[in-house]
């Protein structure tokens, strides 16, 4: 069930890779200027930031995340190469430096014309997804020089930038997640003396990932099946992973953390606080978390699982282990190249296999009318690229002309 390896050498018609992620702050005071990029017009209140930003502080003020994309782009250079693939690969974030619109800029002081970006939200929601188009779409249009997005900011900017289908179910990430599962219950066993076999029978495997507003769900289900619909089919391909790995089914439960926003709006739960409290009580006295819902471990898995849950697990007298991100693990790196290289075929014509797992299929290339909306069913009006409901300069395919 490992991905094929693809080779082949270039991503024609792509001019460059964009690795797209979300950014986090690297020095003490860059903390609150951060926050507030990421809750800009977003109703946060302010002691959450103020209670966010000292999760940071614990750190020193200095997010993991982006050391976790230089790694990430360090690995894939080297997967690309080995595959004798020389196109060039850049990096921005949406909310700290190196920002998006440098990064275009370079690019397409380089001569690009065409990026393909590849985003570190391996689901769909208006935060992993809509919300990235949106924000290349105004991104482009700084490049371009203009104030305001125009309606096609890819002409606009002369560039334009595609997006990779969503991976949750692509073998590459399923592959990684349950390796680092197996790793999580053979560390378990250890500790506890036990047989692996009898720790995975009775220690319940926790899937964790980043909560988000019910109204976000409902918007990120309007057009696919949603962020949590999403997640389930993802959990359930790494537990059959494991359990043949390991000869026993782990019994798993997907739990949500890092919810924000004012009380009176509701997230999803149960919060994996919560979940470990519930559990304590039924007698758990172990358990694996897996933070299937982020790629690195960024500062929702360092703080969120890592600080709270792990001293909720010890309070409880639950011994807990933590298991790894997909980060730069081989067959999850080995995934996203074959994925580009798919996409590439893709858009020279040819038919390339969208190699997924689960029950839902792949995701489509570019995002389908109406995905992933911040409520379901409200279309803001605000540009973005990558998408079937996107105004593209290509005019002239049937794709781009059914979305008109
Ligand atoms: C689904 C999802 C992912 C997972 C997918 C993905 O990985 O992209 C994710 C990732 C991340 N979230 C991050 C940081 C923050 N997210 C916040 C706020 C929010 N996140 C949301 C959702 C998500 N966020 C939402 C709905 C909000 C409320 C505001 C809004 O509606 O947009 C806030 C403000 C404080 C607060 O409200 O908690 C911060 C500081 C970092 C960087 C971490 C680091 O520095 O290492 C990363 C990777
Ligand atoms: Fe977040």
């Amino acid at each position: 069930m490992s991905a094929p390896t693809l080779t082949a050498s270039s991503l024609t018609p792509y001019d460059a890779v964009l690795l797209l992620s979300f950014g986090g702050p690297e020095q003490p005071e860059d903390v609150l200027p951060f926050m507030r990029n990421v809750t800009r017009g977003k109703g946060i209140p302010e002691e959450r930031l103020v209670e966010v930003s000292q999760h940071y502080a614990l750190f020193g003020g200095r997010s993991p995340i982006n050391d976790q994309n230089r790694a990430l782009l360090a690995a894939l250079r080297a997967e690309l190469d080995a595959r004798g693939v020389d196109t060039p690969l850049a990096w921005g974030n949406r909310n700290w430096e190196p920002y998006t619109d440098g990064a275009l800029a370079d690019l397409r002081e380089r001569g690009a014309q065409r990026v393909l970006a590849l985003v570190t939200s391996a689901y769909g929601s208006y935060s992993g997804c809509r919300q990235y188009r949106e924000h290349v779409a105004a991104a482009l249009a700084g490049v371009a020089g203009e104030a305001e997005t125009p309606a096609d900011p890819e002409a606009a900017a002369g560039v334009r930038v595609d997006k990779l289908r969503h991976y949750f179910n692509h073998p590459g990430f399923v592959r990684a997640n349950a390796d680092a599962v197996v790793e999580a219950f053979t560390d378990l066993a250890a500790r506890t003396g036990r047989p692996v076999a009898d720790v995975v029978a009775d220690a319940p495997l926790l899937f964790v990932t980043h909560s988000i507003p019910l109204a976000m769900e409902a918007g990120s289900a309007a057009a696919r099946p949603g962020y949590v619909a999403q997640h389930e089919d993802a959990c359930t391909q790494v537990a059959a992973l494991v359990a043949a790995d390991l000869g026993v089914a782990p019994s798993w439960t997907l739990a949500f953390c890092s919810r924000s926003g004012p009380p009176s709006q509701p997230w999803l739960e149960p919060d994996v606080n919560d979940v470990l409290a519930e559990r304590a009580q039924d007698g758990v006295t172990a358990v694996v978390m897996s933070p299937i819902g982020f790629v690195s471990d960024h500062m929702e898995v360092a703080y969120d699982l890592d600080t709270e849950a792990m001293a909720t697990a010890a309070d409880l007298g639950i011994t807990a282990v933590r298991a790894g991100s997909a980060s730069t693990r081989a067959p999850f790196v080995a995934g996203l190249v074959d994925l580009l290289l798919e996409r590439a075929a893709a858009e020279r014509g040819e038919e390339p296999a969208r190699t997924t797992v689960g029950g839902l299929g792949a995701w489509p290339d570019r995002c389908a009318v109406g995905c992933c909306f911040q409520r379901a069913g409200v279309d803001t009006g605000t540009p973005a690229v990558a998408g079937q409901d996107s105004r593209t300069h290509d005019e002239t395919t049937s794709e781009g002309a059914a979305a008109r």
